[in-house]
């Protein structure tokens, strides 16, 4: 058997046009556009790419966008200051600080310190706390990005087994709150859990965010199970030529697609959600916060 491939590009672009169609209908009814301020310190080199991206994104589907680039060794107190001002903002619906941040930033201090209201990340501690307890809050992108997959190809997902690898704040643990929300039964599993091949075969979802290149193989997945890959790893690859690198996923895919019932690539699956699901959540917040109606089908 061959599994079937979600396409993540494809499916990001369709929620990207949809977006955009929201952001223009907002703009010749209601006088708004939504605008997203991305906070970039440093130079890490993934990091523009992804931050270069969204914002190049983020004016294609019709919304303002805000780059704050800051030096390296910008202070907490500065960085703050910027947060705060983005805050107060009006033209700001949503606000993303890029991650990981240089090592003398307090992550969780600087994440708490944007209003939950324009937190478009969904890291706050205030919207992580809603989602575990299944109120309305702002969702991670990449989670949510994996639950639109997910409920695009199976449809309902209630009673499935569904088995999270990895138990990160930003994928694994709000991945789990997504599909308890959708009634599936949900293990989280991680680099102590006993036996992992083997609780993975009980799933018929797999959710593998465990930062470990093509650690989940074929023979860990029960027949015809989906299979959404999480991981973004660079490895080398000297077939290419010296020096050459490689992306591949936390799961093997030459041996998992034989025995899966549909799988994401890496490239071109969960990533390019992540963006999409970035620009969704801001013209939710923007809804929210003008007492208008959410858009269908781009929340949780
Ligand atoms: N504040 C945040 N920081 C980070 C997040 C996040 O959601 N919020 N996620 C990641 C990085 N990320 C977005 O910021 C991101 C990662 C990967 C992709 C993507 O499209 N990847 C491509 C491959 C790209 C490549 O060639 O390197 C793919 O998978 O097809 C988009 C966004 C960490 N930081």
């Amino acid at each position: 058997m061959t599994a079937t491939l979600i396409d993540g590009k494809a499916f990001a672009a369709e929620v990207r046009q949809k977006v955009a169609t929201h952001v223009t209908r907002l703009r010749d009814e209601n006088g708004i556009t939504p605008g997203l301020a991305v906070v970039l310190v440093g130079e890490d080199a993934a990091s523009q790419v992804y931050v270069r991206a969204k914002g190049k994104m983020t004016t294609e589907v019709g919304m303002n966008s805000f780059e704050h680039k800051l030096e390296a060794d910008t202070s907490e107190g500065d960085l703050l200051a910027l947060i705060a001002k983005l805050n107060a903002d009006p033209s700001v619906n949503g606000i993303l600080v890029q991650l990981p941040l240089p090592a003398h930033l307090n992550e969780d201090l600087v994440v708490n310190s944007i209003d939950p209201a324009k937190d478009v990340d969904g890291f706050h501690i205030s919207n992580v706390g809603r989602l575990g307890t299944g109120q309305k809050s702002m969702v991670p992108c990449t989670p949510l990005g994996c639950l639109m997959m997910l409920r695009e190809f199976h449809g309902s997902l209630s009673g499935l087994n569904a088995v999270v690898i990895g138990r990160s704040n930003i994928v694994g643990k709000p991945m789990a709150s997504l599909l308890l929300g959708d009634s599936c039964t949900v293990t989280i599993a991680h680099s102590r859990t006993k036996d992992l091949p083997s609780v993975v075969r009980a799933a018929d979802i797999v959710v593998a965010a465990v930062g470990r290149p093509e650690m989940v193989t074929g023979d860990w997945i029960k027949k015809g199970a989906t299979v959404i890959d999480v991981g973004i790893n660079r490895i080398p690859a000297p077939e290419k030529g010296e020096g050459k690198t490689r992306l591949v996923g936390d799961v093997d895919f030459a041996s998992v697609k034989e025995v899966a019932g549909a799988i994401t690539p890496v490239p071109g699956g969960v990533g390019p959600m992540t963006i999409a699901c970035l620009l969704a959540n801001t013209l939710t917040a923007t809804c929210r916060a003008n007492g208008l109606a959410e858009p269908e089908g781009l929340t949780a």
